[in-house]
């Protein structure tokens, strides 16, 4: 990496340590031992320029009058090609939603003019050339580095691709960002040392690299670094830009240090645009404007103070008013130059906004998820190990309690509570499961969506076929050990029917779980997953048998998966004529199953119709789960 950054550096120092960059000689290579890892070469960097952009978002709920909020207020910018960009605000100044704007992930209430070379923007094309990186780092804790890059460069870069190309590019990146030494281990790995902060950000980009792309939003990467893991973290993006990358970020308040390994600055206070221009230049523009930046004071406290408002309201006013809202390009490096070099490049590349946004097949798509599915449930200490240890552990209690309760006449109605408490235990561990952990998962599906890695079906495909062995397995092992240690009748058959209701059960409680983990946060989808549950409960016919339910509530039951579970297995035990029940006592209530049977108002033979409810009840659930991810996936953007 040392070499790389020295490369940039003399680079930096023969152009006169400025930020006209020699674009031809790099773009799109990093070459060692002849190995490059660009795909696609191309020679054309990327200007993104923009024009009176503002950005709205609507407040209030259907309780409270609705009301329009302006963010960015007709802002304009220029950001050349082959520079390290940032912008820079205080708390709340837009930095976040401006970035999100020109990368193309917020798209809802935005308007003015964004164009990549001259041209308007086409979103579809724009995304090929570009990746999002976010603030908090999002990436598989269960996977190694080497595992995070491999799954990134097969769905990332071209199926034609060779497997001996792929580790070159993969080995490359890594060696770059100082990675090496640490593909092996996994990002949190309890056990042994994970990733330091420093290490997960440059992962982060690591993993974008591989497709190389052109321009690199990045949201606060120097955010819980310390000082030197943040300077090796700009020294790295300085390298990149210098390759001919454009290199965004926002930046909250750097160190007099961190400030001049910039080369352009973009300062915003309230939604407008103070300063544009190169970093050196700031203190030209102070001198301008007639403000006094205090001798050995770091130009970005400064103008961080002045964007607070601390020295008042009528100096914003007059930086917003000198910068012309960011029109004014006075105080670029290189003014004149770089508008010639920008006006070069092909723009066919940025104009194709047909086709898939994913660099492979759907096909490929979904044998790449399945597989990194496949190592993460290998290692995932609570989706799997401690979901079988609580199927193992609950049912050997349950088993313990009703030993022997199935062939006892005198303890049918114990019994009818054991089949009910199985399929609570499967209705909320399933469903508690899932609404804990997705919502981890979900932050990291945005991020792999927007930056193009797998197409949302394919995602989606994957999670259900990878949880599929491990409910049957879960499931199986549960009800083996119940049905032989409460006694229920030794009959294939009817261990069948018991089973696939019990494993039907679990698929529509996971979907359920599944559709609530999607649109809402663990806390209230702990609070929302419980309390749905409990009206189905109701209307099963548990406590109050359908027979009692009153009319006016008994649509109920047909909502209520549970009421078609529950006959499924009260069927399974207690129906097929089974024969009376042995009475230890002088008097069984229930020993003749078909008493009992009219008494909860159970019919014994509706197995195939409960089968194809709970079959209709998973396959709708998982569709509205679907839909809401989608939804979800839209409305955060
Ligand atoms: N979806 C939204 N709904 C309502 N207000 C929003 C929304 N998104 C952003 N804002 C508001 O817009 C302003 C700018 O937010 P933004 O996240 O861009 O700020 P920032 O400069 O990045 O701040 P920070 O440095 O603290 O991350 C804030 O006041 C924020 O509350």
């Amino acid at each position: 990496m040392e070499a790389v950054l020295m490369e940039a550096s003399t680079r930096d120092h023969q152009n006169g340590g400025d930020s006209v960059v020699n674009y031809s000689a790099d773009i799109g290579h990093i070459k060692n031992g002849g190995v490059a890892f660009n795909m696609e070469p191309s020679n054309a960097p990327v200007e993104i320029k923009f024009q009176n952009v503002s950005y709205s978002v609507t407040e209030g709920s259907i309780f409270k009058k609705r009301i329009k909020k302006e963010i960015l207020h007709e802002v304009n910018g220029r950001f050349p090609a082959g520079q390290l960009i940032a912008i820079m605000g205080p708390s709340g100044a837009g930095k976040s939603t401006l970035l999100n704007v020109l990368s193309g992930y917020s798209i809802q209430g935005v308007e003015g003019r964004v164009s990549i070379n001259g041209t308007p923007r086409k979103l579809k094309a724009f995304r090929r050339l570009s990746c999002y990186i976010t603030q908090e780092d999002r990436l598989q804790p269960l996977l190694t580095v080497q595992e995070n890059m491999q799954t990134s460069a097969d769905l990332k870069l071209p199926s034609n691709t060779t497997q001996k190309d792929k580790e070159a590019i993969i080995k490359e990146i890594l060696t770059t960002l100082g990675l090496n030494d640490t593909k092996n281990r996994s990002i949190a790995n309890t056990l042994t040392r994970g990733l330091s902060g420093g290490q997960k950000k440059r992962l982060s980009i690591a993993l974008e690299l591989v497709s190389n792309p052109l321009v690199m939003f990045l949201d606060e990467p120097t955010t819980g670094l310390d000082s030197s893991s943040c300077k090796l973290c700009l020294e790295l993006l300085k390298v990149l830009a210098r390759q001919g990358r454009t290199i965004i970020c926002t930046i909250h308040q750097p160190s007099a240090s961190l400030f001049q390994m910039f080369d352009q600055v973009y300062v915003l206070s309230a939604g407008k645009c103070l300063y544009q221009g190169g970093a050196q230049k700031m203190l030209q523009f102070f001198e301008d404007v007639q403000f006094r930046c205090p001798k050995f004071h770091n130009p970005a406290d400064y103008v961080i103070e002045l964007a607070c408002g601390e020295h008042g309201q009528d100096k914003i006013d007059k930086m917003i008013e000198r910068s012309d809202n960011g029109k004014n390009v006075k105080y670029f490096d290189d003014a004149g130059k770089f508008l010639e070099t920008t006006s070069f490049a092909s723009t066919v590349m940025f104009e194709d906004d047909t086709g898939n946004l994913q660099a492979t097949s759907k096909f490929n798509q979904l044998k790449v998820l399945l597989k990194r599915g496949y190592i993460k449930s290998k290692r995932d200490t609570t989706l799997t190990y401690l979901r079988i240890g609580v199927n193992v552990i609950t049912a050997l209690m349950l088993g313990t309690l009703y030993l022997k309760a199935g062939t006892d006449g005198s303890k049918v109605l114990d019994n009818y509570n054991l089949l009910f408490s199985i399929l609570m235990h499967h209705t909320f561990s399933t469903m508690m499961l899932t609404i804990l952990t997705f919502p981890t998962e979900m932050s990291i599906l945005i991020k792999e969506h927007f930056n193009r890695w797998y197409s949302l079906k394919m995602y989606f495909t994957s999670i259900t076929i990878i949880d599929i062995p491990i409910s049957i397995f879960s499931c199986f092992i549960f009800t083996a050990i119940v049905y032989y240690m409460t006694a229920q009748p030794y009959d294939n058959t009817r261990f069948i029917m018991f089973f696939v209701t019990s494993l039907l059960v679990v698929f529509v409680a996971q979907s359920f779980g599944l559709t609530i983990g999607a649109y809402f946060d663990v806390v209230d989808g702990t609070f929302l997953g419980p309390t749905l549950t409990v009206p189905m409960m109701m209307f099963a016919g548990f406590g109050v048998s359908l027979r009692d339910l009153p009319r006016y509530l008994y649509w109920g039951s047909y909502i209520s998966y549970l009421r078609f579970a529950l006959e499924g297995v009260v069927g399974a035990v207690y129906g097929l004529n089974r024969p009376k029940i042995d009475c230890p006592d002088e008097y069984c209530h229930y020993r003749d199953p078909k008493k009992f049977l009219a008494d909860v108002a159970v019919k014994s033979d509706q197995f195939g119709n409960d089968v194809i409810a709970l079959v209709l009840f998973w396959f709708i659930l998982r569709t509205l789960s679907f839909v809401v991810l989608k939804y979800k996936l839209h409305s955060v953007r």
